[in-house]
């Protein structure tokens, strides 16, 4: 059993005599654990299939299971304790302008009664969690926009959700920030156990904290996997149109033809693995044929803690020698002509 499950789940909304479909025959299952994101679209249903997990929505057909339990055919007194175990974070922060700091992680521990010596233990013990108990009494307006997410992530775990859905929750952040915020997410994670639901339009987030990674179109999964396999070998177009952003292996448009104007050699592209060493094999294969390489253009990063990548090379040589040193690259990694 997953600790989330979607079954054949879909959603329509009626507005007026018009009816769109949000979701349509989603099937996923989220492992207890792990940290795992949706990507797609806007308007691809990202929002709306977070709003079933904690019921905020119901489904139209098909079923929702979060921890076995069937959210549809829920009394509302077990639903209230399925929502507890589930903490909302939001792109917006969504604070309370009027409450502190403190005031405002433990207004949830107030809603479930917890007595003040209580709530004051737990505000404390979060607030250092997420690195501001300095911040305490400061009110949301004196905060930026890293401390205030800050804010609603300690508020968000205050019951010790066993559920974190993090619903763009930093699309709002400067790239430094959404580091921080990332990190943090990350210890949620590992340090305290939370299966963390990313959604997010941003390419690097799930890059640097999902394990795995569903990419929504118009309503349905169109691809599911780890972050490393759907990253660095997308399947469908969607997929490669949102991942091709996070690395571009190999040149085009513009790049290409200023490229090709300054290389007149043969151009071609190898991709990077982990265990294809290529520079190792491109350095001893080259002198062995006499072909001279130059790097053009390329990267490589790390995905899930592997390395992943492609670099254009220019080689330059006799075309038998060139044929020869691309043959031998090619029986170890993919090489592609760049036309
Ligand atoms: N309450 C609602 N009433 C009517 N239509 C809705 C409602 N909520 C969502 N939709 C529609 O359902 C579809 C999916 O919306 P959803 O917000 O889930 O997408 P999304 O992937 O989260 O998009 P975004 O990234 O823009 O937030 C869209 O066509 C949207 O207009």
């Amino acid at each position: 059993m997953s600790l989330i499950e979607f079954h054949e789940v879909t959603k329509t909304f009626t507005t007026g005599k018009r009816e769109v479909i949000a979701l349509d025959g989603i099937d996923l299952a989220i492992e207890a654990g792990e940290v795992f994101g949706v990507i797609g679209h806007s308007g691809a249903g990202k929002s709306t299939l977070v709003r079933l997990v904690n019921a905020l929505e119901p489904v139209t057909s098909g079923r929702v299971l979060v921890d076995g339990a069937d959210l549809a055919t829920l009394p509302e007194r077990r639903l209230r304790a399925v929502r507890a175990g589930i903490g909302m974070v939001f792109q917006q922060f969504n604070l309370l302008r009027s409450r502190t700091v403190f005031g405002n992680v433990a207004y949830p521990l107030k809603i479930a009664g917890w007595d003040r010596e209580r709530r004051r233990r737990r505000v404390a013990e979060l607030l250092n969690f997420v690195g501001i108990a300095d911040k305490a009494w400061t009110y949301p307006d004196q905060l930026s926009g890293g401390q205030k997410q800050r804010v609603g992530i300690a508020r968000a775990l205050g019951t010790n959700p066993k559920i974190l859905l993090a619903d763009e929750s930093t699309s709002a952040l400067d790239p430094e920030t959404t580091g921080e915020v990332l990190r943090l997410l990350k210890r949620v994670n590992t340090e305290l156990g939370v299966t963390i639901v990313v959604i997010t339009h941003e390419m690097e987030v799930v890059r640097e904290i999902a394990d795995r990674v569903a990419v929504l179109e118009n309503g349905r999964v169109a691809e599911v996997g780890s972050v490393f396999d759907v990253f660095s070998a997308p399947k469908t177009d969607t997929a490669k149109r949102l991942v091709g952003t996070v690395l571009r292996e190999a040149p085009e448009g513009l790049d290409l033809e200023r490229l090709r104007a300054r290389h007149p050699g043969r151009l071609v592209t190898a991709r990077v693995h982990e265990d294809g060493r290529l520079g190792a094999v491109l350095s001893g294969a080259a002198g062995r044929h006499g072909v001279r390489f130059e790097i053009v253009y390329g990267g490589i990063t790390t995905l899930s803690g592997r390395s992943f990548g492609g670099l254009t090379l220019e080689l330059t040589g006799e075309p038998s020698d060139v044929d020869a040193l691309v043959a031998e690259l090619r029986a170890r990694t993919e090489v592609e002509e760049v036309a």
